[in-house]
């Protein structure tokens, strides 16, 4: 534990607060370099009913606004983190350790259009009716929850952030949000940047610190409605644990063992490109990374060898240069990856290529790189197909036919997404029906259309996020029926 006085502090009531001279922080570390570059407000008790009151004190002004009103306060944030786009995504990359350019291209552009959407969607929001012949008609009132607690991960820090705060924000709801511990930073500038906005007061409270700290403590207060929580299966478990007994709302989106199917009939060069975004973007640290590739027998050994060839040109390095890789986000998440490639090498999978920690020259000596690692020879059953591991570590095998693609991509506890490749549309179809997936990319991988539902089954979590999925869970149903014989 530190004292110091520059460190990342709580947006509670429309200030950034300063911890105090003896309050507990943590180190914010810098995945690339490994060297402690900062530090932030580690929150207890008293900064968590503080949020509360603030938010409890917005809440009537807030939920009572116009939809556009509302609408009008988010695109003014999203105006402001387009126009802070560098600065937030030089942050975003130092602190989670991901390419620069994958910051500028896909998170921060993403912040932006998370709160953009949910600005225009909460205007068109309306809710159902339905007549009873002639007798009666019943008509739906959705209220805001009331206050909600926002709970994210590091993987893509500001993107999954805001992709929560915006629409409960948009519903009309008061928001508490912890950003992971693990990347802080942009998070903090989003409370400067809802400050310079003008969002009023106490509607959205951002407070720092670890999970089973403040993050425990958010999920346990009786004064929050709902939580809506991404990260890992383990913590999700212990989330609705926690929040059964009050019957909280819950919104679980966790991890994902996913596989990408290729076909024999694939456009080539396309579904190469494809697979290599899916198993390694973010050095594989995306829920919905593609981390078990099933490849038609007949063109096993020649996509694999294709594959491998793309591999080795990947360019892994410092992320704030021009790279294709960066660095994984914690010493505790690189020795997490490792320790999963030894236990794939111990059930007798065969490294194709990587399967090491990488030293890189320079300033990033000490940095958190894995090289891209690619295994064959593994069964379904091993620990390597069933146990999510999120870095850039994909296996490969072959399959024979349809039959066995599908029991291969069904046959772990985890249904977030799968990707396949085929120019065979009817199979494509076919194949769709019968995954057991919330979703099911063709010939694509993570192309995202805000308005879709987003979310997965069995382990990978509860509910579904996006469009008017996110605007029904942040708001709460009322049926007025009225007979009029
Ligand atoms: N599905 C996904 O998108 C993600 C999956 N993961 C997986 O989870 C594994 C563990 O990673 P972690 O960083 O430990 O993720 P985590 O799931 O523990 O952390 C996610 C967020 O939950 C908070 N949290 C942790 N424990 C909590 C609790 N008891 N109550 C309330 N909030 C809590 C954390 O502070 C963080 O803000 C990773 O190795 C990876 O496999 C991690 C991040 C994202
Ligand atoms: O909403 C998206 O486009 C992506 C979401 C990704 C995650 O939830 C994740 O990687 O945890």
């Amino acid at each position: 534990m530190t004292t110091l006085n520059n460190c990342i502090g709580n947006f509670i009531g429309g200030e950034i607060i300063q911890p105090a001279a003896d309050a507990s922080l943590l180190e914010n570390i810098e995945p690339a370099t490994g060297q402690v570059y900062g530090h932030l407000i580690d929150s207890d008790n008293a900064d968590l009913e503080a949020a509360v009151a603030a938010a409890e004190g917005a809440l009537p002004h807030w939920r009572a606004l116009e939809p556009d009103q509302r609408a009008r306060h988010l695109e003014r944030i999203a105006d402001l983190i387009e126009e802070n786009l560098d600065t937030l995504a030089e942050a975003e990359s130092r602190d989670n350790g991901k390419p620069l350019a994958l910051a500028r291209r896909v998170d921060i552009p993403r912040a932006a259009a998370n709160f953009r959407f949910f600005a225009r969607a909460i205007t068109q929001f309306a809710s159902e009716s339905h007549a009873m012949d002639g007798r009666a008609i019943n008509y739906t009132l959705r209220a805001p929850l009331g206050i909600v607690g926002c709970i994210s991960p590091w993987n893509l820090p500001l993107y999954l952030f805001t992709w929560k705060i915006a629409p409960a924000l948009a519903a009309g709801n008061c928001v508490i949000a912890k950003p992971s511990e693990v990347t802080p930073t942009t998070a903090g500038m989003l409370a400067d940047i809802c400050r310079r906005a003008g969002l009023p007061a106490g509607v959205l409270n951002i407070l720092h610190g670890r999970g089973n700290g403040i993050g425990s403590a958010l999920v346990a207060h009786p004064k929050i409605k709902a939580i809506s929580f991404t990260g890992g299966t383990a913590t999700g478990a212990r989330i609705a644990a926690a929040a059964a007994p009050s019957f909280k709302k819950l919104s679980l989106e966790l991890g994902g063992k996913n596989p990408t199917l290729v076909f024999a009939d694939c456009d080539w060069e396309k579904t190469l490109d494809g697979v290599l975004r899916a198993a390694l973007t973010n050095q594989g640290q995306i829920c919905l990374c593609g981390s078990r590739i099933y490849v038609e027998a007949s063109i096993y050994a020649e996509f694999k060898a294709a594959l491998l060839e793309r591999v080795a040109k990947l360019r892994i390095g410092d992320p704030l240069t021009e790279v294709d890789q960066g660095a994984l986000v914690s010493a505790a998440h690189m020795d997490k990856v490792l320790n999963a490639i030894a236990q794939a090498k111990e059930d007798g999978g065969q490294i194709l290529c990587g399967g090491e920690r990488l030293q890189i020259d320079g300033r990033c000596r000490d940095g958190y790189f894995v090289a891209p690692t690619l295994i064959e020879g593994l069964p379904i059953d091993c620990r390597t197909n069933q146990k999510e591991i999120f870095g850039p570590v994909a296996t490969i095998q072959p399959f024979s036919d349809e039959k066995e693609a599908l029991q291969l991509a069904n046959g772990t506890g985890y249904g977030l997404a799968t990707s396949l490749w085929s120019q065979n549309l009817s199979r494509c179809h076919r194949l769709a029906e019968q995954l057991d997936f919330g979703i099911v990319w063709i010939n694509c991988w993570m192309q995202r259309d805000l308005r879709t539902p987003f979310g997965g089954m069995k382990n990978s979590g509860v509910g579904r996020e996006g469009g008017w999925e996110a605007l029904r869970f942040f708001t709460e149903a009322k049926n007025v029926c009225v007979d009029y014989t």
